[in-house]
């Protein structure tokens, strides 16, 4: 079977792992050309892994059919904080049943009515941004996000349920850096006791707090604009509403994907925009269409995933010559797809007009994965990566505060490993340009 496979390295199992956990845009880069791709890795603990970077084979692999591929079971390590029924862990006609159940609450159209919670949340941040010194943006882009969630997904209000969430959702998240969310047979073990104990308690808390929202809105009714609201709405084949786990798991699950993604990807907007005067001169002159041009840049250079889920294979599926067969994981190597100098020129240059000049192709950028998976909160982090950065940009100028930093993983995700570190200066008042809601909303809905 292994004959069919892409060439792999000699190096131990051990080796590869730390590499890929250590240094993984380096590591791919580096497998790559001494192998070529596509390429298979041997990660400790983990199925036969191979990297896909040909566009044509990252099609095939992107659409192939839900009963050949599992993206979900590839997840289940996130269970214990997202809960059984996440859109992320389900396959086949489960997933797309869930999927469409939240596919509304994230269309678009539907996140345009977000944008002035959004501006407003943005505005209250960036007032506390001090300027003429080095300052870490990449937590205070995590505050903001995280608050964008709580109020725009969740739909809380002020108050000491919100103080509270805000407090603990970070802490229940924190435990997929721990060593324990890797094992769940060490969980089982440590039911009540040491740091699982400490992450079931806090879960509890949280899980009180989400029940008695969902049960508090349920009775409420009326009309509102979050997604919380549109779950609630939401009703399954049989028409029936969703149970208030389901919701509590999407809700949960959106803080997930959705949080750290995106904060990361703004850290790494203003670490570019720092090394690129000329580009922020444009984006305070120039249009929305620049602007998201910019945005498709950064996460062409940054992808925050450099591989979208990997799919497991239950169904034998040829792609590119090789037969892979069940029990093989296979993935895009969206962040080499997003250097290969045949479809990037200049791959490693920061230059967002080429993004003016061709749209961003469906199998060659791949920040939000692709196929039935594809990132469902696209526009919702689309929409706040534009307001953040045409608010900033207007603010203040961005300079870099030392040399470029390595990125770092965190989880599945990388992030600026000097937590974004910059200078800001303050414009002067007369560079903000007034808001442009319907440029705004022609974007978004696009999106
Ligand atoms: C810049 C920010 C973000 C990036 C780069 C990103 C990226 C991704 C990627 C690569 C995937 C996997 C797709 C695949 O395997 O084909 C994904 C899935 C997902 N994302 Fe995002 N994401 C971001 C923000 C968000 C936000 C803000 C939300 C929700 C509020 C969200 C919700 C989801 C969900 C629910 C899935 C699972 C979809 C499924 O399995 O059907 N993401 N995201």
């Amino acid at each position: 079977m292994d004959a069919t496979l892409p060439p792999g390295s000699r190096m131990p199992a051990a080796l590869q792992t730390i590499g890929w956990w250590v240094r993984p845009l380096a590591f791919m880069r580096r497998q790559q050309e001494r192998l070529g791709t596509p390429f298979t890795l041997r990660l400790v603990g983990q199925p036969t892994f191979v990297v896909l970077t040909d566009p044509a084979d990252v099609r095939t692999l992107l659409t192939a059919p839900p009963d050949v591929l599992h993206p979900g079971e590839g997840a289940r390590l996130l269970e214990p904080i997202v809960g059984a029924n996440s859109v992320i862990l389900l396959d086949e006609a489960v997933h797309m049943e869930q999927r469409k159940l939240m596919l509304p609450a994230f269309h678009g159209d539907r996140m345009q009515r977000l944008t002035g919670l959004m501006q407003e949340l943005t505005e209250r941040e960036l007032e506390s941004w001090p300027a003429g010194e080095p300052v870490e943006l990449h937590p205070r882009l995590q505050r903001l996000t995280l608050e964008i969630i709580l109020r725009a997904v969740f739909g809380l209000d002020e108050g000491p349920r919100l103080d509270l969430l805000r407090e603990r959702l970070p802490d229940i998240l924190s435990f997929g850096d721990s060593p324990v969310s890797l094992m769940p047979p060490a969980q089982r073990l440590l039911r009540g006791r040491g740091r699982f104990g400490r992450f079931e308690r806090d879960r509890a808390e949280v899980d009180r707090e989400l029940f008695a929202l969902i049960e508090e809105r349920r009775q409420e009714g009326g009309e509102r604009d979050d997604v919380l609201a549109m779950l609630l709405a939401a009703r399954h084949s049989d028409g029936s509403p969703m149970s208030d786990e389901e919701i509590r798991d999407e809700l949960v699950t959106a803080l997930v994907a959705g949080h750290e993604t995106t904060a990361s990807s703004l850290g790494f907007a203003f670490e570019q925009l720092a090394r690129s005067p000329e580009v922020q001169e444009r984006l305070l002159s120039d249009d929305d269409a620049y602007l998201d041009a910019t945005i498709n840049e950064v996460l062409r250079r940054r992808p925050v995933l450099p591989i979208p889920e990997p799919r497991l294979v239950v169904r034998e599926i040829e792609i590119g010559g090789h037969t892979y067969p069940p029990g093989v994981v296979l993935t895009a190597g969206a962040y080499l797809v997003h250097h290969d100098p045949s479809i990037y020129p200049d791959p490693y240059a920061f230059r967002p007009e080429r993004f003016l000049e061709r749209k961003p192709g469906t199998y060659t950028f791949l920040p939000f994965g692709g196929g039935r998976r594809r990132c469902l909160g696209a526009s919702f982090a689309l929409l706040e990566m534009r307001l953040v950065l045409r608010a900033a940009s207007e603010r203040f100028t961005v300079a870099a505060a030392g040399p470029r930093a390595q990125t770092r993983r965190r989880m599945i995700t990388i992030t600026p490993g000097d937590g974004a570190r910059v200078v800001l200066s303050r414009r002067p008042a007369s560079a903000r340009r007034t808001a442009a809601p319907d440029a705004e909303r022609e974007a978004v809905a696009s999106a």
